[in-house]
């Protein structure tokens, strides 16, 4: 599919949807539990499509029939691997999480997990270590440390150490340990992005699970735990909501995101402080932002907590005046794509001075121009660069547009109904 971006005024409200990243650890949780839990207000996405049949596979119940409450029946820690593959199409999150979960098995019962093309160039290698380290038995079929992948029982607890170039593998091991029989230390050698870690806790703490946190630097997880069930709404996404806080700072009269809650610990909600500080009108009021365009400013920001924001803050980028540099985020090289040096490319084509750095960009006040542009199948980039459109005398064309069903098929419905001016063709 592609998707026509082009010359918009945006105006209105959004309801934001609900966080992928949370989705996936509910139905994770769910699957895990004793009993049966109900997820009221899921993402309906393709990744969390894909958290669903994954934990089907190993075993959950999950009646997804009413699509805004989700019944989920779980295993009670008692994993049960299918004789088929399981497919985590394109979601990272759910095969880092799945795979500490598969650990949980008994000993010679193994799940295979594969996942689409850009998932088959995701590492997962210190995740395996860190996993056969505590007892399970683990592969990377291809030898190359990376899906597919054959998890097998069993996780007993222990001591492992893992540099976390993606939190995701914190994550996975703090979700899986407290099912091991013993406990379990992890030392940490490197984390990026330790906000989704802190997510990861605030579902541990929310569940009663015992542990302790030396500064993420050390975790100890008593083994011989339980999840239970739960009844809980997912809260909405500030990664899907950055969309919308870009667009409006660059191009609305006013728009209000709702459902937003500061409260919860997605980092993603630190790009309202990012564009704030490029001088960005952004207000807000209990669970609404609302943002005006203003003229914004090149600064320099650290963007090592919110690595999915790095495409459409290097949009806006091209718009400030300056130059913004947007760095400490090599982790943003290891996404769907290497997502810094695809927007890279593509802002060239717009007519924008883009540098890359080994951790970042830093991309300069442009004249941009319309061009046809390659979204490269990944979610994040197709939605940043609808954006970069929107500023523009003629149209621009983004090839892969299908893919921001990935974690927003509402996106482009939602964007038109503040007046952005974007057409889906088939
Ligand atoms: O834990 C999570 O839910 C996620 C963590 C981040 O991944 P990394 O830790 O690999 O950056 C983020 O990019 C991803 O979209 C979701
Ligand atoms: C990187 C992403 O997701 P995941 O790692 O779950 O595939 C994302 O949603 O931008």
């Amino acid at each position: 599919m592609q998707l026509v971006s082009r010359r918009s005024r945006l105006r209105g409200s959004v309801l934001i949807p609900a966080s992928k990243s949370h989705t996936i650890r509910a139905v994770a949780v769910a699957a895990l539990a004793d009993g049966r839990s109900l997820i009221h207000n899921p993402l309906l996405s393709g990744d969390s499509e894909a958290a669903v049949r994954c934990y089907r596979a190993l075993g959950a119940e999950i009646d997804t029939s009413d699509s805004s409450l989700w019944k989920v029946s779980g295993v009670g820690g008692r994993i049960v691997p299918p004789a088929e593959t399981i497919d985590v199409l394109n979601s990272g999150t759910t095969l880092r999480i799945a795979m500490g979960s598969a650990a949980l098995a008994e000993r010679g019962q193994r799940t295979t997990f594969t996942g689409d093309a850009q998932i088959q160039t995701r590492p997962v290698g210190p995740l395996l270590e860190a996993l056969q380290d505590l007892g399970a038995e683990c592969v990377s079929l291809k030898g190359n440390g990376k899906a597919p992948v054959r998890v097998g029982g069993q996780l007993k607890g222990g001591h492992t150490s893992i540099e976390a170039k993606t939190s995701q593998y914190v994550t996975s091991l703090l979700m899986c340990a407290p099912l091991a029989a013993g406990d379990t230390e992890i030392d940490v050698t490197l984390l990026n992005e330790p906000g989704y870690v802190q997510m990861t806790l605030d579902w541990l703490d929310k569940q009663g699970i015992a542990y302790e946190n030396d500064r993420m630097r050390r975790f100890r997880v008593q083994g011989g735990q339980r999840y239970k069930p739960y009844d809980m709404p997912v809260p909405a996404d500030f990664s899907s909501a950055t969309f919308f806080l870009c667009a409006g700072a660059l191009f609305a009269d006013e728009i209000t995101l709702d459902g937003l809650d500061f409260a919860d610990s997605q980092p993603d909600k630190g790009v309202v402080d990012y564009l704030r500080a490029m001088g960005a009108d952004i207000s807000i009021d209990a669970n609404a932002i609302t943002v005006r365009a203003a003229s914004l400013k090149g600064v320099e920001i650290d963007m090592n907590a919110t690595p999915d924001a790095l495409p459409a803050m290097a949009v806006v980028g091209a718009y400030a005046e300056g130059t913004t540099r947007l760095v400490n985020v090599p982790q943003a090289r290891m996404k769907e794509t290497d997502r810094i040096a695809c927007m890279a490319r593509e802002l060239a084509k717009m007519g924008a001075r883009v540098e890359e750095l080994p951790d970042g960009l830093v991309v300069h006040h442009s004249k941009l121009k319309a061009a046809h542009l390659d979204g490269w199948s990944d979610h994040r980039i197709v939605m940043a660069l609808s954006i970069g459109a929107m500023g523009l005398d003629a149209p621009c064309t983004i090839d892969t547009a299908e893919a921001v069903a990935v974690t927003f098929p509402d996106f482009v419905d939602l964007m038109q109904s503040v007046g952005a001016d974007m057409t889906l063709l088939d």
